[in-house]
Parts: structure tokens; sequence; C-alpha cells
């Protein structure tokens, strides 16, 4: 495990997920991305194997940052607030990207779909037996969610790097919240949380037809 794992907090993460959603069922933007910097972190903990992905979600996140500090940036504080936004002014690229090639409709769309992966993947770990391998639980997730929609040589770089994970109890440990039993309990207590931020925004995005995005 790389330097720096002490700065990682599971709890952290998954507060901010825990405060994704409002009152009005709405996606709240800022913890959402304070939720995938946290896990960003995590990942670069694990070391340099790693990079290529954390690089992307960063990618990513700062791309939405961006528009939350823009002067637009009351239209980007919900996800419902930013589907609207976009869409009424013509800032998606629906059938291929050409003038808006990073709106927030698509990059929220990537982030979206490995929202997907991590659900199951949590839920893998949550339910694994203590000696399981946490590379075979983040393969199985990762082909049947995220896989779908990358290229051959993104999955197979992929696939290398998970063979450098640790095993399933010491993955748990790393997350500083105590024992591998207290990581396990607390994935239990947040996991309905990540759930329905995923289904929130997986039914808004179906309702405008933008699952598809290019
Ligand atoms: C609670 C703690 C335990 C869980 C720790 C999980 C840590 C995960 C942290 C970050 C996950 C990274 C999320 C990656 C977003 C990928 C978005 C994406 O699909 N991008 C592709 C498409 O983008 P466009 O080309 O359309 O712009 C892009 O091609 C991807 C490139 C990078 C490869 C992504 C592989 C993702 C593998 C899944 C994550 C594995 C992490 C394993 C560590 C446990």
């Amino acid at each position: 495990m790389a330097a720096g794992a002490e700065t990682f907090s599971l709890r952290e993460v998954l507060v901010a997920f825990t405060a994704c959603v409002s009152e009005q069922r709405e996606v709240r933007v800022d913890p959402y991305l304070a939720g995938w910097k946290g896990l960003v972190r995590f990942l670069n903990c694990l070391g340099t194997i790693f990079s290529f992905i954390s690089k992307d979600a960063v990618t990513k996140i700062e791309i939405i940052e961006n528009y939350r500090n823009s002067d637009q940036r009351e239209k980007y504080l919900t996800v419902q607030s930013m589907v609207e936004y976009e869409l009424a002014n013509g800032l998606v690229d629906l059938q291929q990207r050409s003038k808006h090639p990073n709106s927030g409709c698509r990059t929220f769309l990537r982030l979206h779909r490995a929202l997907h992966w991590l659900q199951m993947f949590l839920e893998g770990l949550r339910t694994g037996e203590d000696n399981s391998k946490t590379s075979v639980i983040c393969s199985e997730t990762y082909n049947a969610s995220l896989a779908n929609y990358h290229p051959w040589i993104i999955r197979k770089a992929a696939g290398v790097a998970f063979c450098a994970l640790p095993t399933r109890n010491t993955f748990l440990e790393t997350m500083n919240v105590g024992t591998a039993e207290e990581a396990v309990t607390m994935l239990g207590d947040a996991l309905p949380y990540i759930c329905e931020v995923y289904k929130i925004t997986e039914e808004l995005y179906a309702q405008h037809k933008l699952l598809d995005l290019p």
C-alpha cells in the first residue's frame, strides 16, 4: 500500500454520498463530487498501477467542478437542474461528440456508470468471505457493469491493475474505520444511500433518453 492511506477515510466518503439526495429527491452535485474525490484519494493509495484510472476520474470531476465554479454555477447545483439547463440550451451532443464534447450530462453519465460498479463492488466486499480475493470481486463486478462501455485496451489494463489489489481484509482495514468487521457494518449502513443516488440518476437519464450519450 502506497503512502497516504492515512488520509483516506471511508466514513468521509460515505457521509458525502449520504448527503447527496435532497428532500425533493434531487441529487446534489457537490457532495457527489466530494464522494468521488475521496474515492480517488483511496485509489491513489493503492499504487501507481491505478494512475490511469484515477486520472480519468479526476478529469471528469474537474470538468463538472468547473461548471460549479462558472457563472452558471446555480444551474449545476443538482443533476436535475443540470439536465434541464443543458437540454433546454442545446448544450448536449446527443448523437456524436462535436460541439459540446464535455457537457455536464455526458461527463456525469461516466461517473454514474462507475457508481453502478462501485455499488456492486462494495456489496461484494461486504458479503464476501474473510479470505476472498478483492481482485476477483473487482473484476467480476467490473465485467458485469463498467466494462460494457470500455474498449478492449482499457478492459485489459484494468484487469492487470486489479491483480495488484490486496486481500479483502487488508483492503477493509485500509479504510480507517477500525476492524474489517466495523468497515463491513459501515458499508451496510451506507450502501442504501449510494443505491438511492444511483437509482434517482438512472431514472432521470432514462426519462430524458440520455443513457447512451456519446
Ligand atoms: C469505499 C472504498 C473502497 C472502494 C474503492 C474504490 C476506489 C475507486 C475510485 C475511483 C474509481 C474510478 C472511477 C473511474 C471512472 C471511469 C469513467 C469512465 O468510464 N471513463 C472511460 C470513458 O470515458 P470517455 O472516454 O467516454 O470520456 C475512460 O475510457 C476510462 C478510462 C480509465 C479506466 C477506467 C477503468 C475503471 C475501473 C473501475 C475502477 C477500479 C478501481 C479498483 C480499485 C478498488
